[in-house]
């Protein structure tokens, strides 16, 4: 049997692939206060990427049906549901966004995504939906020194206790659809 003089071509797919990115830095804490964190183990700069997230987007009716009722509930983004096909979308050109509605639906982030924490006075991640690719991107939004714990805002309708201001501004979770959203 002959061996090939070189390795087997490269799928072409692979020029269409998203580019993925984690912050080396960073450790999972498991007993904090707040549950699993993600803390920084080494200073990091504004401006990081911490982890590029694929997503996972729910319809509108397993989200209501079946998420909504399971702890998945606690880890869901509002998402843009994406237009229906007509005849100017339907041409699955992956270089256009998907344009924002006003309807949402919810998408899991997987990855480290759905593990940052929420504080409302010492957040130090951004986040950024990427519509097109269906992932979203986690950034530092100033220097984190190491030892300092990774956190977004979840904004002010929070479903839980929150642990940093003695349940100021804490509304009821059945009277609050989950919202994480800026
Ligand atoms: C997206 S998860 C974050 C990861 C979570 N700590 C874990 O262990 O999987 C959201 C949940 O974390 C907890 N959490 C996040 N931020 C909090 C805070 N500031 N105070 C209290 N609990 C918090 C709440 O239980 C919330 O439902």
């Amino acid at each position: 049997m002959s061996i090939p003089p070189h390795p087997p071509s490269v799928s072409p797919s692979l020029s269409n692939g998203i580019p993925l990115s984690r912050c080396s830095d960073l450790i999972l804490i498991s007993d904090t206060p707040k549950g699993r964190g993600i803390f920084a183990s080494a200073f990091i700069p504004s401006g990081r990427v911490l982890e590029t997230c694929p997503v996972l987007i729910l319809s509108v009716e397993e989200n209501e049906q079946l998420i909504r009722h399971s702890s998945l509930y606690h880890y869901t983004y509002n998402w843009p549901l994406p237009l229906p096909p007509t005849p100017l979308n339907s041409n699955h050109d992956t270089t256009r966004k998907p344009k924002a509605t006003s309807a949402n639906t919810q998408a899991v982030i997987l990855g480290l995504g759905s593990l940052f924490n929420h504080s409302r006075n010492h957040q130090n991640v951004t986040w950024t939906r990427d519509l097109a690719n269906q992932t979203v991107i986690y950034r530092t939004c100033r220097d984190v020194q190491a030892g300092e714990e990774l956190c977004i805002s979840y904004g002010d309708r929070l479903t839980f206790e929150d642990v940093d201001v003695d349940g100021e501004g804490k509304e009821s979770e059945e009277d609050v659809l989950r919202e994480i959203d800026l």
